[in-house]
Formats: structure tokens, sequence, C-alpha cells
């Protein structure tokens, strides 16, 4: 049910923001430095100023202009801060004269990276694209690796290029052979994709050498965002044997300016699909870890897929576990990207390269047609969870293709 605020957008159905959500950014105003913001309606409440005025119940926690302070102090303050929050913007709440002078509209807020990124994850839990890529790389034989139903299959990627939702993208400059080439040749990518993903932050971190249980895990989840692992296809192609995906990869991943909470999402949590081969026991999540999440892409504003995060064959929960089974630690703003999100058909895919197979098939956007992005095209992820009269929203994962720069 919608809980009402006495800010009237946050009692819009079809808003991102209601007071159910209260997703954490980073924003700045004209002149003035970011710092910690909550989502609300058409506005953000000042959350550092609120701490400072006494009114967050938190100390210290809000004044770093990132989240990472308050997502080391794990569930029980994240809880409690929730709390106090909803109670400051309740319908009828005592303080309102208090907190509204913090309220600054979202038009005239610049917003920043949320967090900072310790390190950053790619997994590859979506079992349609994982065959439809594999398909394609490998033929249908070899699609699916024989590892992939017992194992939550990642790659470690870079945390220096994780950016916020509006950063423009530069084309990537990389090397690449034609199949007929006899000599690899240097030069902008020429088949640039996206992959509509959900990203994961860990808050509680865990020690070097110690393994943990799926239930631990989804305890350390902070929250969530819309993740775009922007995704050059021709330099994947030629330099992902046998080591992965690489400089394909490196030059840049979107997240949006919002994290939803795992608390926030709670009541659209589901269990993942039942497994088709039984998992080992470290990995069995008997709780519902994954979300109904409805999820879609735009290119130059054309819809040209849907999907769920319901499809992930892996929760976050699984693939934190899977990573810290080695006695590999886990850091407080740890990133772990899902895998791909698409779904059964190619209305719903979550890649370019699944939509148009490979290039073979362009998309009609209006007039004009694409396989691959060109410069100058922006691609914009959106997603949303859908509760009785009222929505739990992510904001947008937003990006423009910059041409490619010269090289030195
Ligand atoms: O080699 C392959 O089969 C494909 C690898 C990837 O594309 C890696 C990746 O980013 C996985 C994903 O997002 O699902
Ligand atoms: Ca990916
Ligand atoms: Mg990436």
């Amino acid at each position: 049910m919608l809980k009402r605020s006495w800010i009237d957008s946050a009692n819009d159905a079809e808003g991102e923001f209601p007071l159910n959500n209260l997703p954490c950014g980073v924003f700045s105003t004209r002149g003035l430095p970011p710092r910690c913001g909550v989502a609300i309606g058409d506005m953000i409440l000042d959350a550092a100023r609120a701490e400072e005025a006494g009114l967050t119940g938190t100390q210290r926690l809000l004044q770093s202009a990132k989240w990472n302070p308050l997502m080391a102090e794990g569930p029980a303050v994240w809880s409690s801060l929730r709390k106090r929050l909803t109670d400051l913007l309740a319908e009828g709440a005592p303080d309102r004269a208090a907190v509204e002078p913090l309220l600054v509209p979202m038009a005239d807020a610049t917003m920043h990276m949320p967090l900072e990124v310790a390190e950053y994850t790619d997994f590859y839990a979506g079992k349609q694209h994982a065959q439809n890529v594999g398909t394609m790389f490998r033929g249908p034989e070899n699609a699916l690796p024989p590892n992939w139903l017992h194992i939550p299959i990642g790659y470690n990627g870079r945390a220096s290029t994780v950016v916020v939702s509006g950063t423009g993208i530069r084309r990537p400059l990389g090397q690449t052979k034609a199949k007929d080439a006899e000599m690899p040749s240097f030069g902008p990518s020429k088949r640039l994709d996206i992959e509509l993903e959900i990203g994961a932050i860990v808050g509680t971190p865990s020690q070097m050498g110690e393994p943990i249980t799926t239930d631990r895990a989804q305890q350390m989840i902070f929250g969530y965002v819309l993740l775009n692992d922007w995704s050059a296809r021709d330099l994947q192609a030629w330099e992902y044997q046998p080591l992965g995906p690489f400089q394909a990869k490196a030059f840049a991943t979107t997240i949006s300016s919002w994290i939803v909470t795992r608390e926030a999402l709670a009541p659209f949590a589901v269990v993942t699909p039942s497994p088709e081969k039984e998992l080992l026991p470290y990995l069995k999540g008997d709780f519902p870890g994954n979300y109904d999440v409805n999820l879609s892409i735009e290119m130059n504003g054309h819809r040209i897929s849907t999907t769920n995060m319901r499809e992930l064959y892996y929760s976050a929960a699984q693939q934190l576990t899977h990573h810290a089974s080695s006695g590999c630690s886990m850091r407080t703003g740890d990133l772990l990207g899902s895998g791909t999100i698409s779904g059964p058909g190619p209305s719903n895919y979550g890649s370019l390269l699944e939509m148009t197979w490979g290039g073979e098939t362009p998309l009609d956007l209006g007039g004009e047609t694409r396989t691959f992005i060109e410069d100058g095209d922006t691609l914009t992820l959106r997603g949303h969870a859908q509760g009785d009269g009222y929505r739990v929203g992510f904001g947008a994962c937003t990006g423009t293709i910059l041409p490619a720069p010269d090289y030195p």
C-alpha cells in the first residue's frame, strides 16, 4: 500500500519515489558541494543537513558525500534511518516545519556517484543471455558452458570507470580482428553495445579467509542500482579467450543515480527459478533473494526491450556467497553486476547483440535503424517494482556515446 507523504508529488501512483522507496543518492545544487540526499516525489531531502540538524538519529554517517559510511554500519542502522526518514516525511509528521527547508527540487540538482565503488565484479546469471551469447560466440552445442548450472560465473571488472547516470561515454579504442584478416587492427569499436543489469551493493564487509552463508550474504547487501555494462563486441570476440572480458568492458559502466535499498524492495522479493541441477549446499538459498522489478531499455527515446529482474538464475546473495567462498574478502562499496537480464524473446533481450542477433537484424527506431550504437546515440535503462497503487523506481540509468578519442 502507498505510504502517504505530506509532499504531494510523492503520492502519485506512477511516481518512482514515494515514501515507500526513499532511495539514496548524492546531489549538488548551484554553489554547494555534493552531499547525501534521499529522493521523495520530485524533491530531494538533504540528508546531510538533516543529520546535522539532529533529525536522522545518526551521527557523522551522512557527511562524506558518499553513502559508504552508512553502508558499513549494517542492517540495524540502515533500518532505523529508514524508519526515522519515513516518520519525518509521512502525512501528519510533527517535524514537517523543520524538514521543509531541507528539501531541494530534483530539477535543480546535479547527481553524482552515490558511493565509492570499492571493487566491481560482473556476473553472468541470466540464462537466456548466456545461451544467446554462447550460441553466437561458440555455436549452439557449446552455448552454455558446463559449469554454468553449478557456479555463478563472473569476472573481475574495473571500479575506476563506474560512472553515474548522465555521464558521456567515449567510444572505446581497441584491437579487433576481422575473420578473414591475417593481422588484427586498432581503432574505434564498430560494435558498441549495452548490457541491461542490476548492480547489488555490498554494505557490510567480510574478512579474508572467511566464507559466508547465503543468509549472511543477503544481510550484507545494502541495495541495488540499475547498471549498464557497456560492451565493445568486436574487441570482446578477439580478446576474451582464455581469460574472459578485458578491455571490451573496462572502459565504462554506468549506474543509476539512486540506490534503492534492499528494505524498499523487500515487498517485491521472489525466489529464483528452481535450479535445473541441484546446487551444492553452500549455494542453496531457501529465502526469496531475487526481486520482481520491471526493466526496460530505450534507444534515442524509443523503447526497444522490456524484461524483469526475476529472470535471474542466481540471486545477488548467491553470487556474493560464491565470491567469498574461496576466502576472498568483500568490502563496503563492492558492486556486483547481475549479468545481462534477458527474457524469453527478442523483445525481452538485454543487449543489442541479442536483439539484432549479432548485427544481422537491425532495430527499427521509427524511421531510423540501428544494429550497434552510433556516436550521439543515447541509451537509457529504467526499472521499477509495481506495488498496489504505488511504484518503487530506480530513476534513469542513461548515457550518450561520444566520438572515440584520437590515439595520443
Ligand atoms: O563469453 C561469453 O560467453 C560472454 C561473456 C560476457 O558477455 C560477459 C558478461 O558481461 C556477462 C553478462 O553480463 O551476462
Ligand atoms: Ca555484463
Ligand atoms: Mg562494463
